[in-house]
């Protein structure tokens, strides 16, 4: 038998072979167009092969990840493209084919005429290795294929980087056969933290424009993300399998571009994602349309001309009770004005001319939507009249407020963008262009959020991404129908499940999984397929050293190269942000636009959803708790964002498995003022300890934001040395 080095050395003879026919075409492509028959082609040839061209792998990248044997003898390689020779001989076939299929689909029990499949292990096109399933053999010995293979655990132990990668060569069969489920679906991918929902939904693409090239183009799929951090952390992946036109947006971007910042109570933004808004916007809407006087004069060129009022009123009428958006009906009732005018003898062009346009404008007044909206919440009267008992009084005050005295300084919230999407649909219509949406996270979406993302699909194909056990904030859900039945229903549910935990080590998830029979007992736990380097690190410490030793950790994390994420409620905000100062670490924060950095990277619980990092540092688990009325599911979030490991800083419980109000309860709130406390109780050392702190802030000029934080710090530590015990954690590291 040939030894494992030739064979490599005859595999990576095919590999440079592919290579060099892969760089043949990259230079084909950059050549001049040939001659068309006429400009608009030459144009065309021109787009089509630049198009084609960067759609190629990088010259670096391995041609091919796999090889399948079938029993006919013939044999193909797998990779990200097809690969042809100058014969047009096939050297790599596409993963999106049905012999790529055949890769991933292939099992012992189920062999589909494979004898064999290789997974090769590479440095750019240079094959370091490959393994090998014989399906003969391995129908005597089915367990090995239950385990997770080589390849798979050399992928998942890879150092992470801000930007996601593709997993085309070690997709499991269990999400293979999601990527190809059938377009023609409303599919909802579920599955606990790290089982690899995104990265299914994003692979589920690209095999759905390869395979069905003649209905679905890169313009018609768009993809909606959580927030910007998850939009920036996945826009890598389809322009690397070649799909790069695809659109990728975060939800606030289903909205017309308003300036945003707003802050709103849950309960307002409760309110504000209902789908009766929507109903209270149809019928405030529909309130401005007005009736007209007895009898309408108006003034052409001299000549007075009267249209009788009921005549204008059946007009308006027959307008409002037409289909179409506000605008369009708006445009029937200028035609119907305009008739009448004609045949009354006036001028013909009467539909441009002032007196139409005035009469018009009085009757069905042009709107826009954040015109629109802030009129409305300004106005109690017009709220109360939209409500139509629908809201209650209480309900109406909280949407009721004053707007900004321009216009273009009105700041919006998150919760009105859906608000203003709607209503420019009402107005104006939306076309449904997209022929398939994909949802990441959708768990936590309100019905007008829903509305905004139904009425862009045309055929209502969605891939619809998510976890209940992960579903926080003020629209967290505890069933996927509460998420469905806001969706477009012209095609049939199917809920299908990936069941194994990529991500998280066993470790850390046995720790995040004591969370679940509190957080989401309906949720089956996620099944584990790797073990990590060290259980998880417990640091119980004083409330002012938390800041400290939370950054100490992610130093030394960073120090051993690791893409460290630090997970903290917004109260630890401030001080964690000082302490990385002072410290000088290079660190990003994910709420400002910032990419995530290949250090050090400050996240909220929320923004950490979807995110991963080899290292995560997860600050005070009870604030995070108290900080959500789901506050369980949300410390879950923040446990299973690491990849290996995986370290708690808390002054209190490191896992509290109280309910949430408990938990809550024994947080010390947020004081303004702080006095000087005379307690003789407080000890000095913590004196001393709390006056180096500020002496350091005022040396070290620190923004006037953090220091309310530290005030507030302050005051916790002197309410808590001033006899109000806390429990402590289990566990002592360090
Ligand atoms: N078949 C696979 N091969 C290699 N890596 C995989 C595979 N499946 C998932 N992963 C990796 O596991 C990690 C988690 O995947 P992903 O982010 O898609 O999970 P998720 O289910 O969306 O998680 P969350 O619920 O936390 O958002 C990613 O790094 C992903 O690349």
């Amino acid at each position: 038998m040939e030894s494992k080095s030739a064979e490599i050395a005859a595999e990576q003879e095919h590999f440079d072979l592919a290579r060099k026919h892969r760089e043949r075409l990259r230079t084909e492509l950059s050549e001049a167009p040939d001659a068309a028959a006429n400009a608009g082609a030459a144009r065309w040839l021109v787009g089509f092969r630049r198009g084609r061209r960067d759609n190629l792998a990088p010259p670096e990248q391995e041609v091919a990840f796999g090889r399948v044997d079938q029993e006919s003898d013939e044999r193909y390689y797998i990779g990200r493209e097809t690969i042809l020779d100058d014969q047009r001989q096939v050297l790599v076939v596409n993963w999106k084919t049905p012999v790529g299929d055949l890769f991933y689909q292939a099992t012992a029990e189920d062999p589909r005429g494979l004898t064999r499949k290789r997974t090769f292990s590479c440095d750019g096109n240079h094959i370091l290795d490959f393994e090998d399933l014989v399906f003969q053999q391995l129908a005597q010995d089915i367990e090995v294929l239950e385990g997770p293979d080589a390849a798979l655990l050399g992928e998942l132990d890879r150092g992470r980087t801000g930007s996601m990668r593709d997993i085309v060569a070690t997709i499991q069969a269990a999400q293979h056969r999601l990527i190809r489920f059938p377009l023609e679906h409303l599919l909802v991918i579920e599955g606990g933290p790290g089982t690899g929902k995104t990265a299914v939904a994003l692979h589920r693409v690209s095999w759905l424009l390869y395979n069905h090239q003649d209905r679905l183009r890169p313009r018609d799929v768009l993809i909606v993300g959580p927030h910007p951090a998850f939009t920036r952390y996945i826009r890598a992946v389809l322009p690397g399998l070649g799909d790069g036109a695809v659109e990728q947006v975060d939800i606030d971007q289903l909205a017309p571009p308003v300036q945003r910042g707003r802050q709103e109570e849950p309960e307002v933004r409760r309110l504000k994602g209902e789908a009766r808004m929507a109903r209270l916007l149809s019928r405030a809407l529909e309130a401005r349309i007005g009736a007209p006087e007895p009898a309408e004069r108006m003034l052409f060129d001299g000549r007075f001309l009267t249209l009788p009022g009921p005549e204008v009123a059946a007009a308006v009428a027959a307008a409002r009770e037409s289909a179409g958006p506000y605008a369009v009906r708006r445009q029937r009732l200028r035609t119907a004005l305009a008739t009448l005018v004609r045949d009354r003898g006036g001028p013909l062009e009467a539909e441009r001319l002032p007196p139409v346009e005035n009469l018009l404008e009085r009757l069905w007044p042009l709107q826009s939507a954040p015109a629109f909206l802030r009129a409305l919440f300004g106005s109690r009267n017009r709220l109360a009249a939209a409500a139509a008992g629908e809201f209650t009084d209480e309900e109406l005050t909280l949407l009721h407020r004053r707007g900004a005295d321009r216009l273009s300084e009105q700041v919006w919230s998150a919760a009105d963008g859906p608000l203003l999407d709607e209503l420019d649909d009402q107005i104006n219509g939306t076309a449904g262009r997209y022929r398939h949406i994909v949802v990441d996270e959708a768990q936590d979406l309100s019905p007008m959020q829903l509305r905004a993302i139904g009425r862009r699909s045309s055929t209502g194909s969605l891939t619809i991404v998510g976890d209940l056990a992960q579903s926080t904030g003020a629209w967290a859900r505890d069933s996927w129908e509460e998420v469905t039945e806001h969706l477009p229903k012209t095609l049939q549910v199917v809920v299908a499940g990936l069941r194994y935990g990529y991500r998280v080590p066993r470790q850390v998830y046995e720790l995040a999984a004591q969370l679940l029979p509190l957080a989401a007992p309906g949720v089956e736990p996620a099944r584990v397929v790797r073990d990590g380097p060290e259980d998880p690190g417990i640091h119980v410490v004083e409330p002012g050293e938390r800041a400290g030793r939370a950054t100490q950790i992610a130093r030394d994390h960073l120090e051993a190269h690791r893409f460290v994420g630090i997970v903290c409620p917004a109260a630890c905000r401030a001080e964690l942000e000082f302490a990385l100062h002072a410290n000088d670490l290079p660190w990003a924060r994910a709420d400002q636009g910032g990419e995530l950095d290949h250090a050090i990277n400050l996240v909220s619980p929320q923004e950490a959803k979807g995110l991963e990092f080899d290292a995560v540092v997860v600050v005070e688990p009870e604030e995070i708790v108290a900080e959500d009325p789901r506050g369980h599911r949300l410390l879950f979030v923040a446990l299973t964002r690491t990849i290996r490991y995986l370290d708690v800083v808390a002054s209190g419980d490191p896992l509290p498995l109280e309910s949430r109000k408990d938990v809550a309860d024994r947080i010390p709130r947020q004081r303004k003022v702080v006095e000087p406390d005379p307690d003789p109780t407080v000890e000095l050392s913590l004196l001393d300890r709390l006056a180096e702190d500020l002496t350091a802030m005022i040396a070290g000029g620190a923004p006037p934001a953090m220091w309310d934080e530290v005030l507030h710090r302050t005051a916790a530590l002197l309410d808590e040395r001033s006899g109000k015990e806390r429990p402590k954690g289990r566990h002592h590291r360090g």
